[in-house]
């Protein structure tokens, strides 16, 4: 079998007196979306972080295509781009300036890199316009574009769509459902239950750092007898 994406094992993670994770495990296989849902302060955002080798392993195991995020944190950033909730752009460039800003730190035909980037985003001629005059959703597409337009083995995307309206959140899914190819996966958090349920081959309902159901969002709602996935988490809380 393929080496899987991501495994994390037994992740523990304290902030001072705040126990943010108690013992997370989870593995992302290549070619899967992969979400961690879950209610405000669950714990995604640190697991995310920590993946993306930004802060510490506590306790446990986190590997990234086979590296170690402590041991090897270098080799996990070659093969990860991650985009956080509140990631901003430079105001002063235009939408095509930052995805060549961004383009330039990568391995690759930067000008390919950049068309692609400036296809994904999808913004025609607004490409041109500086980013300060952007809506928060056309800032959060550009962003988008310019996580995953270098192809990285793993895009890491910290609540996608979080304060989008609905026909740019439909956009931005689209885009992440299109992304992964055999080799591509994207790990993803939200809060939002219909989301997952649309984008996601699998998830793990996150609360209060600990897993409490995971597996195929349609398997999770059967075997909790529910009507959709926001019953089921409830059923698994309770
Ligand atoms: N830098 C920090 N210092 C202290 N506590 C923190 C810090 N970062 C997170 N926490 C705490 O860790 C827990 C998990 O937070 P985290 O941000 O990982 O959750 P989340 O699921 O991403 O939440 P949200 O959906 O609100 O973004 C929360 O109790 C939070 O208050």
């Amino acid at each position: 079998m393929a080496e899987p994406a991501v495994t994390v094992s037994a992740l523990e993670k304290r902030y001072g007196d705040v126990q943010a994770l108690r013992g997370v495990s989870f593995t992302v296989e290549p070619g899967e979306i992969y979400g961690l849902v879950g209610p405000n302060g669950a714990g995604k955002t640190t697991t995310l972080r920590t993946l993306s080798t930004l802060l510490t392993v506590g306790d446990g195991d986190v590997t990234v295509f086979g590296a170690d995020v402590e041991a090897e944190p270098n080799e996990v950033r070659k093969r990860i781009r991650y985009l956080p909730e509140d990631a901003g752009s430079y105001d002063n460039l235009s939408g095509r300036q930052y995805l060549e800003f961004v383009a330039d730190f990568y391995d690759g035909d930067p000008d390919a890199t950049v068309e692609r980037g400036v296809e994904i985003a999808d913004l025609a001629d607004r490409i041109e316009s500086k980013t300060s005059e952007y809506s928060k959703g056309m800032t959060r597409k550009l962003l988008l574009a310019s996580t995953i337009m270098t192809e990285p083995d793993l895009a890491i995307l910290d609540e996608p769509t979080s304060g989008l309206d609905v026909e740019n959140a439909r956009a931005i899914r689209d885009i992440i459902k299109d992304f992964p190819g055999a080799n591509r996966s994207v790990l993803l958090s939200s809060h939002n239950m219909l989301e997952v349920q649309y984008l996601c081959d699998r998830i793990g309902l996150l609360n209060e750092g600990e897993i409490v159901a995971e597996g195929p969002p349609e398997e999770i709602i059967e075997r909790y007898d529910a009507e959709n996935l926001e019953e089921a988490f409830l059923e698994a809380v309770a």
